[in-house]
């Protein structure tokens, strides 16, 4: 029983009643989720479920039907400042003309201020960011002229630049190789280490219960979320995809696809 008289902390962020809707159409239905504590969390579900919509409405970056968002016990709006996004690299212009250095500084514009320009510590910040992420060598060059795996960890680097307490990254690992993969997870797990939490988009349902605390299972509606290991179960597996499939089968079929990537 939870003792009324012990005030619980606000929750890290709390999604209250949220719709979402495309030309009219809902792609995301009354949507409740409360994440209390730091740690890492995935983001799951099949094709078009509604996963990248859910971040960038929490980000403000589509607008809500109806529903609300708060971080921290305040209104989302207030408290941007310390929320960081690393959106899907396939939605960025990568011709733009604008270096490694240039964008991992940019993450510090926001602990900046207005009319202040970047001074060493941002430029020296920039640096080790660069270097965490294994980029140092590579901070002059356009972004354009970065592979996938190059790209992902520039936009890494210019999140940890941001030092958000929250971050909601779309699909970070997308197209990267093992050895990448790895770098971006134990980046995410030093991140959590130190008491930050970090929603992530994530489509291997292999890696999960690997890297993840916790897990939000949706499509369109939340289906279940909390710890992986309770959460991800078959029934729960089943709502989430649909017909008739086990968590066996759908590790088969993302071992699948990763060998058809590789
Ligand atoms: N800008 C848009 N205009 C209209 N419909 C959209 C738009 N963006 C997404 N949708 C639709 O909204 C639904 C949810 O899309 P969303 O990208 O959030 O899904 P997702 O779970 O991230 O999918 P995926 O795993 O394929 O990346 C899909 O049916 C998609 O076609």
């Amino acid at each position: 029983m939870v003792d009324s008289k012990v005030e619980q902390p606000p929750a890290v962020l709390d999604i209250h009643d949220m719709t979402v809707a495309y030309n009219r159409r809902p792609v995301l239905w009354n949507i409740d989720l409360t994440l209390r504590d730091p740690g890492l969390i995935a983001i799951v579900g099949p094709n078009g479920a509604g996963k990248s919509t859910m971040i960038r409405a929490v980000m403000g970056l589509v607008p809500m039907v109806g529903g609300d968002v708060t971080a921290w016990g305040n209104s989302i709006n207030r408290e941007r400042h310390r929320i960081g996004y690393v959106p899907q690299r396939g939605s960025v212009d990568w011709d733009f003309p604008i270096s490694v250095f240039e964008t991992v500084l940019m993450g510090t514009f926001g602990s900046l201020g207005w009319f202040r320009r970047p001074g060493r510590k941002q430029r020296e910040l920039t640096m080790q960011c660069l270097e965490r992420v294994g980029m140092q060598d590579f901070a002059k060059r356009q972004i354009g002229q970065l592979s996938g795996g190059q790209q992902q960890r520039v936009f890494l680097a210019r999140a940890l630049a941001q030092e958000a307490e929250l971050y909601f990254m779309d699909e970070p690992m997308a197209g990267v190789d093992a050895a990448t993969e790895r770098i971006v997870f134990e980046l995410l797990k030093s991140l959590s280490d130190e008491g930050r939490t970090i929603v992530v988009v994530h489509h291997d349902l292999r890696s999960v219960s690997e890297y993840f605390d916790e897990v939000v299972l949706l499509n369109v509606r939340v289906v279940a979320s909390g710890p992986v290991e309770t959460t991800m179960t078959d029934a729960n597996l089943q709502a989430t995809y649909g017909g008739r499939l086990t968590i066996l089968d759908r590790m088969a079929e993302a071992v699948q696809r990763q060998v058809e990537t590789e």
